[in-house]
């Protein structure tokens, strides 16, 4: 079991280049199955996810070759569309084999996900939508069976905003027959990023970006490239890192755009923050880290996945500020770990009200999911003393090299088998 030591080390300082999104890159990988020659993915994060990825798809009988951020999958002789259990279970993105399997192959069966342990997370809006496409589902020993010809087009209103399932039936709707409408769909930059990466292989989707989606369904997709699009959470985190130890970092390869609500708030945090094309600096020096209030709303509103990272700045800095969580139920995990280095927090409710905390001192924490794994790491810059963090599979799941990256900017974060 490897563990991260981090210890205080003063201003992050220097620039960091920002990988791709692991949010966009899943989906995009599971959406190759649908073309039916080869397609080439560039910017892609080297992550555990993202080898767990590549696994399925080869199990399903794709060819991937994989070199530096380059993934090439041909999803010409797919074989099988079986998803098992021992897969599937660490990742919550294996769901999305679902869809474009069904879609192209008709017939699908995928385990039940895993993932951030974050809240029970059903996934009852992709089942249902597909069943409106005519698709016939059963979920038994907790696999999701799915049957049908072709799917047919249907006009989908889903019943609360889902990332993931709005992806899903996306995807599905592409290869089905006629016009699919979904209606109070996902805004995330990711979900935009999937749909520019299958019209850029043949589909006709419109309205990407906003809360309806129109998919005229194609018979074929086929071959083509996609460079897929900056990881905002990663970059985010990195500036609330460099806010806590009142550092000056320039993040490169970065997306301001997709990032603005936390721009905005770490501005109201007290930071000094300028952005060009694809960078962002954020600059603290000398200046005071005052508290914010977060609430956490789908985009364009302030994302849940940047929710444990605030929770810290709230900590270190003058003032209370109050976290709400209103997309996951359980997304507070890294509270009483945060507690045990001393964070002056209170949960109520949906919302953890943070007092600044005058020292943080150094435990041995536990990662408990992939966000809260980055708030300890965050957390442990700031403490005095060496911070232990355990179980870091979790923050290798959605972080590129993050040790190497915060080193480059002068941290002191060393990764040992424990
Ligand atoms: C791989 C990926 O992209 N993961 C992201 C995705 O997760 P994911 O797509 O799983 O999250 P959703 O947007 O689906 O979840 C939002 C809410 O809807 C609920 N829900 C969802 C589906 C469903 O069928 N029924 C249902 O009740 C969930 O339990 C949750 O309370 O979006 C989340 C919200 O921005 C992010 O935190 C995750 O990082
Ligand atoms: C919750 C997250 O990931 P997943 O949906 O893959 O569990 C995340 O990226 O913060």
């Amino acid at each position: 079991m490897q563990q991260f030591l981090v210890t205080a080390n003063g201003p992050l300082q220097g620039e960091v280049v920002i990988s791709g999104a692991k949010n966009a890159a899943l989906p995009i990988l599971f959406a190759s199955l649908l073309a039916e020659q080869p397609t080439t993915i560039s910017n892609v994060p080297r992550l555990k996810d993202i080898e767990t990825t590549l696994k399925l798809l080869q199990l399903f009988g794709a060819k991937v070759s994989h070199e530096d951020d380059v993934v090439s999958v041909d999803a010409s002789a797919i074989s099988n569309q079986f998803a098992p259990y021992e897969l599937v279970k660490t990742m919550r993105a294996s769901i999305l084999a679902l869809g474009p399997l069904l879609t192209r192959f008709g017939q699908a069966e995928v385990s039940l996900p895993g993932g951030c342990a974050i809240g029970a997370r059903p996934v009852n809006l992709h089942i249902d939508g597909l069943r409106k496409m005519g698709a016939e589902i059963t979920v038994e020993n907790g696999y999701i069976k799915a049957r049908a010809s072709r799917l047919k087009a249907a006009h989908i209103v889903m019943d609360m905003v889902s990332v993931t399932g709005t992806e899903n039936l996306m995807m599905a709707a592409v290869l089905a027959d006629g016009k699919t409408i979904i209606e109070n769909a996902a805004r995330e930059p990711e979900v935009v990023d999937l749909a520019v990466y299958l019209n850029s292989h043949g589909a006709k989707i419109s309205g990407a970006g906003t809360d309806t989606l129109v998919i005229e369904g194609v018979p074929a997709l086929h071959g083509g490239q996609h460079k897929v699009l900056p990881d905002r959470i990663e970059t985010g985190t990195f500036l609330v890192a460099a806010a806590v130890t009142k550092g000056d970092i320039i993040c490169r390869n970065a997306a301001p755009a997709d990032l603005e609500v936390v721009l905005e708030k770490l501005r109201e945090a007290g930071a000094e923050v300028t952005t060009g094309e694809d960078w962002i600096r954020l600059n603290m020096t000398g200046r005071k880290l005052n508290s914010v209030d977060v609430k956490t709303v789908p985009h364009p509103g302030f994302p849940t996945d940047m929710q444990a990272q605030f929770t810290v700045l709230n900590v270190v800095a003058e003032g209370v500020g109050m976290v709400t969580e209103t997309i996951f139920e359980n997304r507070f995990m890294h509270v009483p770990e945060l507690q045990r280095m001393g964070a002056r927090i209170r949960l109520e409710g949906n919302t953890a009200v943070c007092q600044h905390s005058p020292s943080l001192t150094a435990a041995q924490v536990m990662a408990t999911d992939l966000r809260a794994s980055a708030s300890l790491v965050i957390a442990g810059l700031v403490a005095q003393g060496t911070t232990v963090v355990d179980r870091i599979y979790h923050i290798d799941r959605g972080y590129e090299r993050i040790e190497d990256k915060l080193q480059r900017l002068g941290a002191h974060i060393e990764r040992i088998n424990a």
